[in-house]
C-alpha cells in the first residue's frame, strides 16, 4: 500500500495539533506523558510529529493494531525512546523496525546517530522511508532485507531490536551485523531472564561479553522496560 498524502498538518507542531489528530481518532490518543519532554528535550516536536502520524496511519497502514492508540505514547513511543541514551555517535542498525519502533523514535531523538533501519516487509520499508521523509530525518537509511541476508557495510557499531523474536534466534540474526567492540541492545519484556537462560549456548558461541539487563525509565515512567545489552567480542 502506497504511503501517500500523509501529510503533517501544516506546521501546527503542538499540543493543539495533538488534539485535532485526538478529535479525529475519537479522543482515544493517550494524551502525552509528562516524561516525553524530559526524554526528547529539543528534538520533542519530531517525535510528537512521528506519535500523530503514526496514531493518524497506522492502523490503516497495519503498522500498529486498533488497541494501540491508547497506548501509543507509553506503551511504544517512550518504550522506544528509552533506548537513546544508551546509542553512541555512529552506526546503529535497527532489525526488524516496522512501524519505526525503536529505529525512527531514536533516529529523531538523536540526530548524532545515523540509523539503518532492516525490515524485510516492502509496505513496512515504503512507510519507513516515507515517514523519514516527512519528519526531515536525514540521518535514517532504510533497507528491505531480512538481517540474516543484509548486505550492511561497513558494520554497524550497535544495532538494536524491539519485538522481533526471543534472544536464542535474535542473538544469531544480529551478531554478525555489528564490529568487534560494538553492542547489541534489544528491548525485552518480563520474562527475559528466561530468555537468556534458554539463550545460553547461543551468547556463547557469538562470543558476546558484558552481558547484562537494564531496567531503563525507572523515576521517568510508570511502565519501566528492561534491556539486554552485550558486547561483541
Ligand atoms: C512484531 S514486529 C515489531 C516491529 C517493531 N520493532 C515494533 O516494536 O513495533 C516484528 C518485525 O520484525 C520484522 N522481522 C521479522 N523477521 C525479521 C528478520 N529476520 N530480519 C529483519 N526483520 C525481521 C517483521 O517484518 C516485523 O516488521
Amino acid at each position: 500500500m502506497a504511503v501517500t498524502g500523509v501529510g503533517s498538518p501544516g506546521g501546527s507542531s503542538d499540543a493543539a495539533a495533538a488534539t485535532v489528530v485526538a478529535d479525529a481518532l475519537g479522543g482515544s490518543l493517550e494524551p502525552e506523558p509528562a516524561a516525553a519532554q524530559t526524554l526528547f528535550g529539543e528534538q520533542i516536536e519530531v517525535v510528537r510529529q512521528y506519535t500523530r502520524d503514526l496514531a493518524q496511519y497506522g492502523e490503516q497502514l497495519g503498522l500498529i493494531g486498533p488497541l494501540e492508540l491508547p497506548r501509543l505514547w507509553s506503551r511504544h513511543v517512550i518504550n522506544s525512546g528509552l533506548l537513546a541514551p544508551l546509542l553512541k555517535p555512529g552506526r546503529v542498525g535497527d532489525i526488524g523496525s516496522g512501524a519505526g519502533l525503536p529505529g525512527l523514535v531514536l533516529a529523531a531523538a538523536r540526530p548524532d546517530v545515523t540509523m539503518i533501519l532492516i525490515e524485510p516487509m516492502e509496505r513496512r520499508t515504503d512507510w519507513l522511508r516515507a515517514e523519514a521523509d516527512r519528519l526531515g530525518l536525514t540521518n535514517v537509511e532504510v533497507v528491505r532485507a531480512r538481517a540474516e541476508e543484509a548486505d550492511i557495510s561497513p558494520w554497524l557499531d550497535q544495532v538494536t531490536a524491539r519485538a522481533v523474536s526471543a534472544l536464542s534466534k535474535l542473538i544469531p540474526l544480529t551478531v554478525p551485523l555489528v564490529r568487534t567492540g560494538g553492542e547489541v541492545l534489544f528491548l525485552k519484556g518480563a520474562k527475559v531472564q528466561d530468555e537468556m537462560a534458554a539463550a545460553r549456548k547461543v551468547i556463547a558461541k557469538h562470543h558476546i561479553i558484558d552481558v547484562e539487563i537494564l531496567e531503563l525509565g525507572i523515576g521517568l515512567v510508570d511502565e519501566t522496560t528492561r534491556v539486554f545489552r552485550a558486547t561483541v567480542d
